[in-house]
């Protein structure tokens, strides 16, 4: 569990951060978000102690990190950031084993470790442990990033921007790679991200932040629904909010399963989002859908009405 209480931090005569209290609980992801310079990378760079509040206290399970020594609280953390910092002339296997060989694993070890987190990642171990990180795309740089910031175990991934010069579908990927890692590992992480989509999927909760200040927490779904003020509105899209909370909701939430289903075409599974039912009835020129519920074995129906709730 991380915990901020009233933290502050300024450069010169801006106020990056502004008595930000904030608690992640263990276990689960958080998207920092907000627009450009609202104090995002300062607040997630005090976790590892890049920067050192001017006031305030942050807590690892409990501790107030400011009595830990920098390099002992980073082993216990894993960091992400948007320029990878592989290191070019190691190979993968090299560059995901740093931290294992910083605590001396022995060579065995750590050979088990990497081929586990390169499949973890989604790369053949065979063929990616012993090439060069300009022998890699940047989507699989970015996954030998994620896997080198897991090798030992960390109780907390920091991540800041970490798929943002990727391409869209690769992005897409990364993410969901992401949150099937982090549904297996259990690890909590802390992401800044300025993409609303991507918070959309990867946020268990989202942390607005704006000139410094945390103005709204939640689920992505609350935080859509009623945003807390004009400028969280604005960056969630406008005019276009709706559009985001289809992506923020599941076809489980609003289907009807109290009625036999409407017969028809292949059903969409409950767990897809709001926008994806959408996009099937547009696409087949239907105003419902047949839904499978994967996890009660049951059918039921989602409506075009349902969509508006
Ligand atoms: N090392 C620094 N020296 C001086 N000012 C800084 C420093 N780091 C950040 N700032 C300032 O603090 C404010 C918050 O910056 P920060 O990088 O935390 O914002 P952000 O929300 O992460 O922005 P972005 O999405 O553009 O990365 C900005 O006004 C920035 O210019």
């Amino acid at each position: 569990m991380i915990q901020f209480e009233s933290v502050s931090k300024s450069f010169g005569d801006v106020k990056a951060v502004d008595a930000v209290s904030l608690t992640v609980e263990p276990g689960t992801v958080c998207a920092l978000v907000g627009t450009s310079g609202s104090g995002k990378s300062t607040l997630l760079r005090m976790v590892n102690r890049l920067e050192d509040p001017d006031s305030g206290c942050i807590r690892l399970d409990g501790v107030d990190i400011a009595g830990m020594k920098p390099v002992d609280l980073r082993r216990r953390i894993g960091y992400v950031i948007q320029s990878i910092g592989l290191f070019p002339h190691w190979t993968v296997e090299r560059n995901i084993a740093t931290v294992p060989h910083l605590l001396r694993w022995d060579s065995g070890q750590v050979r088990a470790r990497v081929a586990e987190l390169l499949e973890l990642v989604g790369l053949e171990p065979d063929t990616h442990a012993g090439r060069y990180p300009d022998e890699l795309s940047g989507g699989q740089q970015q996954r030998v990033g994620v896997a080198r910031a897991l090798a030992a175990d960390p109780e907390l991934l920091l991540m800041d921007e970490p798929f943002g010069a990727v391409d869209p579908p690769t992005r897409r990927s990364l993410q969901d790679s992401l949150v099937a890692i982090q549904k297996r590992t259990g690890t909590t992480v802390l992401i800044v991200t300025h993409d609303v989509e991507e918070a959309i999927r990867l946020g268990g909760t989202l942390a607005v932040m704006e000139h410094g200040r945390l103005v709204q927490t939640g689920t992505p779904a609350q935080v859509l629904a009623r945003p807390a003020n004009e400028q969280v509105a604005r960056f969630f899209g406008g005019p276009l909010l709706g559009l985001h909370l289809l992506q923020a909701l599941s076809v489980r939430e609003r289907a009807d399963f109290s009625a036999p289903p409407q017969a028809g075409a292949a059903p969409i599974t409950s767990d897809a989002t709001l926008e994806e039912a959408l996009a099937r009835m547009i696409a087949e020129g239907v105003s419902h859908l047949r839904v499978l519920d994967t996890d009660a074995g049951r059918q039921g129906t989602i409506a075009l009405t349902d969509l508006v709730g």
